[in-house]
């Protein structure tokens, strides 16, 4: 390598150091690292659950459902598969009709607390979503969900993924168990958001759970940010 380019490294890794430095020894407390926050949209602040059944009702009226109470395991085409094997395309045809994501309603408290989380002082909030692979509704209906209930300003913050784990935040609040990608160390905290589905999970001391958006998600939030905090201290 030749000389200049070295000194220019050299310059912007001490201009860095020295900047890391100040911030450090000026607050003792170091809050100024943000906080990313993932939310998921399905089970997490839009009603997939509550949506599916009805809309499967209205559809099939003389077939044999699955109430709210007796669902188990993330997948519901599994348990209707489960049920009787036919029923798991009749679930799919659900999902995949066009309205079925924009008119989810919204699960209680979920859009106060995204909304009031993204005010908070150092926290990025995003939604962070799984689009189905049958594309004809699906990824532009979470977009104009998010925008009918959240406002047009969290456009900026969605991202569609079918693979959470290589996306990087703090805490990644979702309803279901077992998240997995590529990544085997994803740099997230995943907190368990509880859902029809996963009530009846036996608790997993490795894993935090939000009952539900009446629950202490600012407790949660504040914790995270402390041990950000120890690390500078
Ligand atoms: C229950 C269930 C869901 N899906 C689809 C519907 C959503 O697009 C994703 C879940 O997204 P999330 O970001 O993890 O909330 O999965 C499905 O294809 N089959 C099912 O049984
Ligand atoms: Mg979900």
């Amino acid at each position: 390598m030749t000389l200049l380019p070295r000194i220019v490294r050299w310059v912007e890794k001490s201009a860095s150091s020295m900047y890391f430095h100040s911030r450090c020894s000026a607050n003792m407390s170091f809050n100024e690292r943000r906080l990313r926050v993932l939310v998921d949209m399905d089970g997490v602040i839009a009603d997939f659950e509550g949506g599916f059944l009805k809309k499967y009702k209205e559809k099939f009226p003389n077939e044999p459902f699955i109430s709210l109470e007796d669902r188990r395991g993330f997948w519901v085409s599994t348990q209707y598969g489960d049920l009787r094997r036919d029923l798991c395309e009749k679930a799919i045809s659900i999902w995949e009709s066009k309205n079925f994501f924009l008119d989810l309603d919204p699960l209680p408290g979920g859009v106060e607390a995204v909304k009031e989380m993204s005010t908070m002082e150092n926290t990025d909030v995003f939604i962070c979503t799984s689009p189905i692979k049958h594309y004809s509704y699906c990824p532009y209906e979470k977009f104009a969900w998010v925008e009918k209930h959240l406002g047009s300003e969290f456009l900026e913050q969605i991202i569609l993924t079918r693979d959470k784990t290589v996306v990087t935040g703090d805490i990644l609040v979702d309803d279901k168990p077992d998240i997995l990608g590529v990544e085997p160390n994803p740099s997230w905290e995943h907190v368990l958001f509880t859902a029809c589905h996963n009530k009846h999970l036996p608790p997993n001391p490795s894993q935090r759970r939000l009952q539900s958006w009446a629950d202490d998600w600012r407790g949660l939030l504040q914790s995270k940010r402390q041990e950000h905090t120890s690390v500078c201290v």
